[in-house]
């Protein structure tokens, strides 16, 4: 039996506009094992990012709790949660967001630093395939090949839990078959549970859980005993 990384209970997150109130979240649960990979799946402004960030202790919920194995996250100060934040979570954005002056090797040795036993910045840029590149700076270097220093950044520090929000929404069909291909072997390698946000239906495919949200609720949450291989999954 796998162990339970993370456990929610009854989350709610309102975010207050002026007058308005708008409910992101609405009575959130769910579990999460251990070294699984899991597809949040639902249509723009389902709340998928909001949960992300509330799982990566970016932000706050209004109600409930948030269980990281035995550790309740909204028990945490907030410098306790930038440590959590910082040790346990890798997250990768659609749009890479790297330090543009800064080379490949230069923003994996930047978030390197952040942790007490990272990997090898130069170990972890070859297993995503990027060893030739180090040294090339994201503007000379393709969507795909940034999103790659991104996930490298984010593996760096070893993090038990990697957040990927529509990691493949800015890449053309083979690309971002190509990334996960690499978020499947970096599960199988080094045994990392990894949350995937997207829109895109057919990624769900590859998950071993499929987390089916809208208008800020959980609608299903599905087990997949045979996931798909990414690169047999197309858009
Ligand atoms: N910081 C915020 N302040 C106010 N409202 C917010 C904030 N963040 C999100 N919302 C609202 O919460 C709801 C859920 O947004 P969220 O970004 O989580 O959805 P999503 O499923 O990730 O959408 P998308 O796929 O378009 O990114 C939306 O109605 C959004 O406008």
């Amino acid at each position: 039996m796998s162990k339970i990384l993370l456990k929610l209970i009854g989350v709610n997150k309102f975010y207050h506009m002026g007058e308005v109130t708008v409910e992101a979240l609405k009575d959130i649960s769910l579990e999460i094992n251990e070294h699984e990979i899991t597809v949040i799946l639902g249509p723009s402004g389902s709340g998928k990012s909001t949960l992300l960030n509330m799982i990566g202790g970016m932000d706050r919920p209004s109600a409930g709790s948030i269980f990281f194995y035995d550790r309740d996250l909204t028990r945490l100060d907030d410098q306790e949660l930038t440590l959590y934040r910082r040790r346990e979570i890798g997250f990768v954005f659609q749009f890479y967001n790297l330090i543009a002056d800064l080379t490949a090797l230069e923003n994996v040795e930047l978030a390197a630093n952040l942790v007490k036993n990272p990997l090898s910045s130069r170990k972890v840029l070859e297993k995503v395939g990027l060893a030739a590149r180090k040294n090339h700076f994201p503007s000379q270097l393709s969507g795909g090949e940034q999103q790659r220093v991104a996930i490298a950044r984010a593996l760096v520090k070893n993090p038990r839990l990697l957040l990927c929000d529509e990691p493949t929404g800015a890449l053309d069909l083979a690309t971002g078959q190509k990334i996960l291909s690499l978020l499947k072997k970096i599960n199988e390698e080094l045994g990392t549970t990894i949350i995937i946000v997207t829109h895109n239906s057919a990624i769900s495919t590859m998950a071993h859980n499929i987390i089916r949200m809208g208008s800020g609720k959980i609608l299903e949450i599905i087990a997949n005993p045979h996931p798909v291989p990414p690169e047999r999954i197309a858009w």
